[in-house]
């Protein structure tokens, strides 16, 4: 699998995600710039987490209108695979690529800690190899991460099996819809979550649960 990993001024977890997909897909994946207005030839886009512009005006508003989002558009368009940590989700949501939004924290303070994740649904390209049902263990770090979308959007994300994570056990760190973590778009090959999986992948980290997500992306591949 080929990837692509986007740094934006403000990013910092791109490094860790570059490890994780690297670690997990045998790859070194390629380095895209916010300014760059094309994209290598890849399978995969990541927009990783940070605080993008300084979370000036809203988390992820500014890089949503940023060069790199065309071609990331034109990416999606043709079935190309983009998925969003953290600031990335919140990226996905402002450039309308993802439905609704990520508002401040219900408990109004920045949150890092673990929580658990419930695997809710495989039916996307991301979590296609995974065990729906399945709980397993991912950090958080985020003050804008309580999705919200209006009743008839939620019915709809449920409906069509794209709510693609879950907070699980009364870990939602956030106040989040139905303990919304993350969402798939309808022809699910755009992805956006709140959790980092990425900071779960190495013997040397607290866990290695997140590293089923990533052999899950890797998966799509090896079966096409
Ligand atoms: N870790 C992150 O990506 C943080 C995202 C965003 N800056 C927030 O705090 O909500």
């Amino acid at each position: 699998m080929k990837s692509a990993v986007v740094t934006f001024p403000g990013s910092n977890r791109e490094r860790d995600m570059m490890h994780a997909l690297e670690l997990v897909s045998g790859r070194k994946p390629e380095a895209v710039w916010h300014a760059d207005t094309s994209l290598p030839d890849v399978d995969l886009v990541v927009l990783p987490g940070g605080f993008s512009y300084g979370d000036y005006l809203r988390s992820g508003a500014i890089a949503a209108r940023a060069p790199v989002m065309d071609a990331i558009r034109a990416f999606a368009a043709r079935g190309g695979m983009v998925l969003g940590v953290c600031n990335g989700f919140q990226m996905l949501t402002e450039a309308g690529l993802l439905p609704g939004a990520l508002m401040r924290n219900a408990g109004l303070t920045f949150v890092c800690r673990e929580v658990q994740l419930e695997t809710a649904s495989t039916a996307n390209r991301f979590t296609a190899g995974m065990r729906k049902g399945e709980t397993w263990r991912c950090p958080v770090a985020h003050h804008d991460g309580n999705y919200f979308a209006d009743a008839e959007t939620i019915a709809r994300l449920e409906g069509e099996n794209r709510v693609a994570f879950r907070y699980a056990n009364g870990t939602n760190p956030n106040g989040s819809i139905n303990d919304i973590a993350g969402i798939a778009n309808e022809a699910g090959n755009v992805l956006g979550m709140m959790p980092h999986p990425e900071n779960y992948v190495d013997a040397q980290q607290a866990s290695t649960d997140g590293r089923a997500f990533f052999e899950s992306i890797c998966g799509a591949f090896a079966a096409a």
